[in-house]
């Protein structure tokens, strides 16, 4: 089985002037696989996004798709893509069957086939309730929808989506995200949000940008692991030396909790981090009863904000699926929301 990847980017910079707005990005996504990039407003996501599709030449830097240079080779490179930007390129005074066709046509589809690639692009994307209405009067929803019906109407190797839930509401929301995990049997799906929740809803792997930089990227499961391994709790059945436990190697600071409990927290190098066996070790050597050795449970958003170091604009809380819409109630509101 071929593992060459469908995008590969590597070392984009981008430079607006003098601000160095992408710094040596590296980036790829495999076939099948759902990527978030996620970061504050302002880390790059758009001018990554916008690279990668062949929207905004890198300052330097080389992206490859299926195979093809995009620099050397656009329209080929290009024809393996399709892209929502952040503003949905949609025009208010047509209605999604033309606006659909018009794009078909731009994707150099056979006049022939145009009207079932259009058919089955609203079908996929839920249109057909609204086909012959003006794009315009449509809520930003099904304009939404609209926009990814026209990434995904030539059936593209890789759909990118520049923050596609911007400005909707909460039931708008969760059925985009839908959308977005059905698109992903089909192509694969880079997606670009300050959401958090949204990139865990959605998304296979994860690339956290900021400042213009990569400062993580891997699967969900590697975040979670990378950081719990540094905060450990340790409990012990009686009253102990707290400065034994700061002398072990990689701690970097012990917090007395209650009962005897600890939290150690450790140095962020990883090659510094808390190895458990020395708090056995430490335990037998004092004769110590050690009652409780565990890894501090960490929320993503935690793990998101150590990585991050900022108080910004990305969002925890606001996550719809945990509205207390009932499904019922929710497939009211879509049934009769146009
Ligand atoms: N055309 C431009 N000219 C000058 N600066 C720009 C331009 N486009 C983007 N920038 C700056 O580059 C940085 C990265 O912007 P970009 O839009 O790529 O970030 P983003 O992560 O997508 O943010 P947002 O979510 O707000 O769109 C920002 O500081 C932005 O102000």
């Amino acid at each position: 089985m071929s593992t060459e990847a469908l995008i590969k980017a590597t070392a984009l910079n981008r430079y607006y002037g003098k601000y160095h707005a992408v710094k040596d990005v590296h980036l790829t996504i495999q076939k099948g696989e759902v990527l978030g990039l996620l970061g504050p407003n302002g880390a790059g996501k758009s001018s990554t996004m916008q690279m990668l599709t062949g929207n905004l030449s890198p300052s330097s830097g080389e992206i490859i798709i299926n195979g093809v240079s995009l620099i050397d080779e656009p329209e080929t490179a290009k024809s393996s893509i399709g892209y929502l930007p952040e503003q949905p390129p949609v025009y208010r005074d047509m209605t999604p069957r033309e606006y659909l066709a018009y794009c078909a046509a731009l994707h150099d589809v056979a006049k022939a086939q145009r009207k079932a690639v259009v058919d089955e692009a609203m079908d996929r994307c839920g249109l057909h309730a609204v086909p012959d209405q003006l794009i315009g009067n449509l809520s930003k929803g099904y304009q939404q929808r609209v926009g990814i019906a026209q990434a995904i109407l030539h059936k593209p190797d890789v759909v990118i989506l520049d923050e596609p839930t911007v400005g909707l509401d909460p039931i708008q929301i969760r059925q985009i995200r839908e959308l977005i995990r059905e698109l992903g049997n089909d192509h694969s799906v880079i997606l670009s949000t300050h959401i958090l929740p949204e990139v865990q809803a959605v998304c296979d792997r994860v690339q956290i940008i900021h400042q213009g930089q990569t400062v993580f990227a891997d699967s969900f499961s590697a975040m979670a692991h990378s950081e719990r391994a540094s905060e450990l709790i340790v409990s012990f059945s009686q009253s102990i030396d707290k400065n034994k436990l700061d002398s072990i190697d990689g701690v970097a600071s012990v917090e007395a909790l209650e009962n005897n409990q600890f939290l150690l927290k450790g140095a962020k190098n990883e090659s510094q981090q808390i190895n458990p066996a020395d708090i056995f070790k430490l335990a037998v050597a004092n004769n110590w009863e050690l009652t409780e050795l565990t890894p501090k449970t960490e929320t993503l958003e935690q793990i998101f904000m150590n990585l991050v170091h900022t108080d910004s604009d990305v969002h925890f809380g606001s996550d719809p699926d945990s509205y207390p819409v009932a499904k019922a109630e929710a497939d009211a509101v879509w049934t009769n929301y146009e």
